[in-house]
């Protein structure tokens, strides 16, 4: 299975995001609006990434109690989106009532769930009264996520191939902390090259600052692009 990228649209406003999103072909990759951009930018601004035929993620990550959640993703998918997310450690009923909120659509987004975020490692777990590690943790979401009946997990790409042995290779894999050689890692912790990613069959790379923040953001893209088939 391809890899798509889905560029993260991290501007603090519209106008921020435009000249990027202008020259971009919504065959060739996917947009991810996040929590900046959809609080400064709001749903008008995905409507119209949706009307230009982008294949649109919604990052907003939800987290809370079942009904709230459940209504929330149900607005996503009243946007047209093409993927929404949520916290699995939000637990079981919350996820359950997430799907079942997308169960009178046709055509619903896909529902990902956000295993251990990949700017997180061993210490931060500690600190949040998590002993296992992180890959230990993702596998554990993971499998909670699966039975719950959603579409398939944001983890970071170190943990894919185990992550597919015990979900199966349909269980969609979103990865963020995609880093290009020599690239820097920022507030990632957890990271891979685009090219190894692409290589285990990761259907959505998520990539943000080594394209928004490049002098030339298309080139950037365009050398990723060339980087995955080559
Ligand atoms: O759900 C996400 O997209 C997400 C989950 C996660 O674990 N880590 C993570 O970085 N993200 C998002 O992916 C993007 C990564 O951006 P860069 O680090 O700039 O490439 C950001 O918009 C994050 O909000």
């Amino acid at each position: 299975m391809k890899s798509t990228v889905f560029v993260a649209l991290d501007y603090s406003s519209a106008e921020q995001a435009w000249p990027l999103v202008n020259q971009l072909d919504p065959k060739q990759c996917g947009l991810k609006v996040g929590k900046e951009l959809f609080t400064a930018a709001g749903p008008d601004f995905v409507r119209q990434l949706v009307a230009k035929d982008f294949k649109v993620f919604l990052d907003l990550k939800f987290h809370d109690i079942p009904n709230t959640v459940a209504k929330a993703v149900h607005a996503a998918a009243e946007l047209g989106v093409w993927m929404v997310n949520v916290h699995a450690s939000g637990g079981r009923r919350m996820l359950e009532a997430a799907k079942q909120a997308l169960a009178d659509y046709p055509q619903p987004p896909l529902l990902i769930a956000v295993t251990v975020l990949t700017s997180m490692e061993a210490d931060d777990l500690t600190d949040i009264g998590i002993q296992r590690t992180p890959a230990e943790q993702v596998m554990h979401l993971a499998a909670l996520t699966q039975q719950a009946g959603l579409d398939g997990v944001v983890c970071s790409a170190q943990e894919a191939a185990v992550i597919q042995q015990q979900c199966g290779k349909e269980f969609v894999l979103v990865t963020p902390g995609i880093r290009p050689e020599g690239a820097a890692q920022g507030d990632q912790r957890r990271v891979m090259t685009p090219a190894a990613a692409a290589q285990q069959g990761i259907q959505v790379l998520v990539i943000g600052r080594p394209i928004t923040q490049a002098a030339d953001p298309a080139a950037a893209l365009a050398a990723i692009q060339a980087s995955l088939t080559s």
